[in-house]
């Protein structure tokens, strides 16, 4: 869809309201309307005028009076109506279009990050979808008024003299030109801003993410200079984009007045010629610019219409990605339990050009039993657990729990079925309560307090002045990280899901709160099936089996004992420690 025309983009965007036509039928109605008033006012205008000249008695004039004084309301009325309808009509589809957008996102979560940053999808989410607003409130309409009223102008003045409307026409279809040459001159400005404006946002959001690193390496001065930089250089793509613009308005600007002109003079030729009737004269500059007058919002708001078509652009760039994990799974296959875990001949990389992350990992964790995976840092321990979550699906071999394929089970099931504990756990800029119960929304009060008690952080939570309603500040800020990790825990307690991924899950606490949770870890990993990862070996001692990956590969496999017999990689990672 990036190759699509800006004309499939604005057909495409059309497409979007379907679901609200009748709203935006309803705005239009009240914007053609408003527009025909215009014209009758200035017709009865100029009636009034001939009948007061005409006529010596004054109550004559009262019903053209009358009914200008009633045209003039509705045409307020009508006022009132067609933007607010138009607006009703264009938030919803806003609103229908940031659900799509958060819907798709999950799909495509974690493997989009590799390729877009957290500020590129929220500069989608929020800038692009929000100017798409210049185009469903004040563009798809307003098409519609811009031909019909000038359409119903032209046989009116069809009726006085041909030539008259086919004057006016030219006008008027040079007019529509400049819209589209508009479009046509600032369409690769448009992206080129959009996507200024989205790394600007990127740029900013990392330099807020990273403020701890910025003060700590006293880089703000530089971080500042760079968002100055980039301020200004927008500025600069900015002026030449809105040089376009006054092009366009000043075009439009000649076109109206030259138009109005030339079908006046020709109107006169025409009275001098006796071809019309003198009455007529001011009635042609009316409908001619009441005919002007349809298309001037149209005129205006094209010189938006290509950031309207970037915007549309960047939304469609994600709305078509294909997720790299499909939702083929039946929600009708039950698992035991407690599984058992198949790993077979996997291999996978990150991408194509990337080198394999695993190469032909196999192995078995019986239902029940706990496997450890130990190896060096980056030898692919984490992307395993991304694959039995399927955040990412092998490009050779499997992944079966109770025998079952996980691509063929329904994610949500999947990932309900498996509990998380990482070592970079994520805490909602909320309540700590609700930062628990995030593992089982369902969860009463007093089971997220048991499974704080478990975790060992529930005496913690009770001495904070707001307890549990304490809000933990941005990504969970106000938490030490050993709280954090034990709030992850009790997540996963209140979760209490078969499966159990224990990633680096105590890294992050001294020896004493490791201790002292150990029994409540051996209780959660009890009749659970459990892959777990640690640097800190003496946390695996006791796991059924361990697999020492190197490189991607398995390269030892047994227990504690057996591989200390064994006197490899994992021996000399043991005597690393000791030391
Ligand atoms: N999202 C990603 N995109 C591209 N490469 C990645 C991604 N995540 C990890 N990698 C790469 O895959 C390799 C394995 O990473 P992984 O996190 O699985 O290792 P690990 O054994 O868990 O390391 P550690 O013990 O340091 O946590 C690394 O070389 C890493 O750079």
């Amino acid at each position: 869809m990036t190759q699509a025309t800006p004309l499939q983009q604005l057909i495409r965007l059309s497409g979007l309201v379907k679901s609200h036509l009748r709203l935006l039928a309803a705005g239009m109605i009240c914007d053609a309307t408003k527009q025909l008033i215009t014209i009758g006012i200035g017709l009865l205008g100029v009636f009034l005028i001939y009948t007061a000249k005409e006529q010596s008695n004054a109550s004559a004039l009262l019903p053209i009076g009358g009914a200008i004084l009633i045209l003039a309301l509705a045409r307020g009325v009508c006022g009132y109506f067609g933007p607010y309808l138009n607006h009703i009509a264009a938030f919803q589809v806003l609103s229908d279009l940031r659900n799509q957008l958060y819907r798709k996102v999950d799909p495509l979560a974690p493997a989009i990050f590799i390729s877009r940053r957290t500020g590129d999808l929220v500069s989608v989410a929020i800038n692009n979808i929000e100017i798409l607003e210049l185009f469903f409130a004040h563009t798809l309409t307003q098409i519609v008024v811009a031909v019909l009223v000038p359409l119903i102008v032209l046989c009116g003045l069809l009726f006085i003299h041909p030539s008259l409307a086919g004057i006016l026409l030219i006008f008027l279809i040079m007019t529509a030109l400049i819209p589209t040459l508009a479009i046509r001159m600032n369409e690769k400005k448009g992206d080129h801003l959009r996507l200024f404006l989205a790394n600007m946002g990127s740029f900013l959001i990392d330099s807020v993410q990273g403020i701890w690193e910025i003060l700590a390496f006293g880089r703000g001065k530089d971080r500042l200079e760079a968002i100055i930089r980039m301020v200004l250089e927008y500025r600069k793509e900015q002026r030449s984009y809105v040089q376009v613009n006054a092009c366009a308005s000043a075009s439009y600007a000649v076109l109206v007045s030259g138009g109005i002109v030339i079908v006046l003079v020709a109107a006169t030729i025409l009275t001098q010629n006796g071809e019309i009737n003198p009455f007529y004269l001011p009635i042609t500059v009316i409908l001619s610019a009441g005919a002007f007058s349809a298309t001037r919002e149209v005129v205006e708001v094209s010189k938006q219409l290509s950031m309207t078509i970037a915007g549309a652009k960047r939304f469609f760039e994600i709305m078509d990605d294909i997720p790299v994990v499909q939702e083929n799974g039946s929600p009708a296959v039950a698992l035991s339990a407690v599984p058992e875990i198949e790993v077979s001949n996997v291999w996978f990389r990150y991408g194509e050009s990337e080198p394999y992350v695993l190469k032909g990992v196999s192995f078995t964790i019986p239902s029940g039993c706990t496997a450890a995976i130990v190896g060096l840092t980056g030898a692919g321990k984490t992307t395993l657990t991304h694959l039995l979550m399927r955040f990412w699906d092998p490009e050779k071999g499997s992944i079966r729990i109770d025998g079952h394929d996980i691509r063929d089970l329904n994610l949500n099931y999947l990932r309900n079925t498996v509990s998380i504990v990482t070592q970079d756990i994520f805490l909602f800029n909320t309540s700590i309560r609700e930062n628990i119960r995030v593992g089982k929304a369902s969860a009463t009060d007093q089971e997220v307090e048991q499974a704080a008690r478990f975790a060992r952080i529930h005496e913690f939570i009770s001495g904070l002045p707001d307890g549990y309603e304490t809000i933990v500040g941005e990504r969970g800020i106000r938490l030490s990280g050993g709280e954090r990790q034990r709030v992850a825990i009790a997540r996963a307690i209140l979760k209490n899901s078969p499966v159990l991924i224990m990633d680096e899950a105590t890294s992050n606490l001294d020896t004493g709160t490791e201790m002292m949770i150990r029994d409540t870890i051996r209780e959660l990993m009890k009749g659970k099936t459990v892959f777990m990862i640690a640097h800190r070996l003496s946390t695996v001692v006791h796991a059924d089996t361990i697999l020492v990956l190197n490189q991607g590969e398995i390269i030892e496999q047994g227990t504690h004992h057996e591989l200390l017999q064994h006197d490899g990689l994992y021996a000399s990672l043991i005597a690393a420690q000791e030391i």
